[in-house]
């Protein structure tokens, strides 16, 4: 369990470049922060610093549980799922076969709570790469479901989905912070939860 998630004065740079600096944030568990910004602007880039996908130029990304400070590498290992915008899938594998795939390598017994969760009964059988795009979303998130993690980093995503699977995707996200989950996503339209907003401004 994470019960806060901390960013102090942190700078972030992609080649010569300087997204943002000095920037500080603190979510506590039961909490979503919609981060928001121009094309460019550092999104992705923050999603994938917290992640240790990347190296903060300077500043400090903690974590802390209910004993105290958190070891990065654990929380990185056990406690955070990345949805990217390309969704990390396998396009040759059918999305059973992908699901038990993603489900068991982050620790997930389980799968059937997810496929109920996102529909994806009528999809089973297909493979990956047949998917559409909404589709695709929908077997990425199921990872969520099937192994549980408490600090979902999440890349636009709901912009594939329509309006139905929105609201639904929605309530599994207010669900995940009844159940004292942290949400950080980077969005252009609004989230369809309560969530503090986080503006990195203009980008290029
Ligand atoms: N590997 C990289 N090397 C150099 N520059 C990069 C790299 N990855 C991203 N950038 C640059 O960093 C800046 C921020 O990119 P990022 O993807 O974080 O923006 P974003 O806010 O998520 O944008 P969008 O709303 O378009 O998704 C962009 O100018 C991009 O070109």
């Amino acid at each position: 369990m994470i019960t806060a998630l901390t960013l102090s004065g942190l700078s972030i740079m992609r080649g010569e470049r300087l997204l943002f600096r000095d920037l500080s944030l603190s979510i506590r568990a039961g909490e979503a922060v919609a981060l928001t910004g121009a094309n460019g602007a550092g999104k992705t880039s923050l999603l994938r610093a917290v992640a240790r996908f990347i190296r903060p130029e300077a500043g400090t990304i903690g974590f802390e549980g209910p004993d105290g400070a958190l070891d990065a590498e654990t929380v990185r290992g056990q406690h955070i799922h990345m949805l990217g915008h390309l969704d990390g899938l396998k396009g040759g594998r059918t999305a059973r076969e992908e699901l038990a795939f993603q489900a068991g390598w982050l620790g997930g017994e389980n799968v059937d709570p997810a496929v109920a969760a996102l529909g994806l009964e009528p999809l089973l059988d297909l493979e990956v790469r047949k998917l559409s795009a909404g589709q695709r979303r929908r077997l990425a998130l199921a990872r969520m479901i099937a192994a549980p993690r408490a600090l979902w980093l999440l890349d636009e995503p709901l912009s594939p989905l329509d309006a139905r699977w929105r609201e639904r995707v929605g309530t599994m996200m207010q669900d995940h912070l009844k159940g004292g989950g942290v949400i950080l996503a980077a969005v252009h339209d609004p989230l369809p939860i309560p969530a503090r907003a986080l503006d990195l401004g203009g980008g290029r």
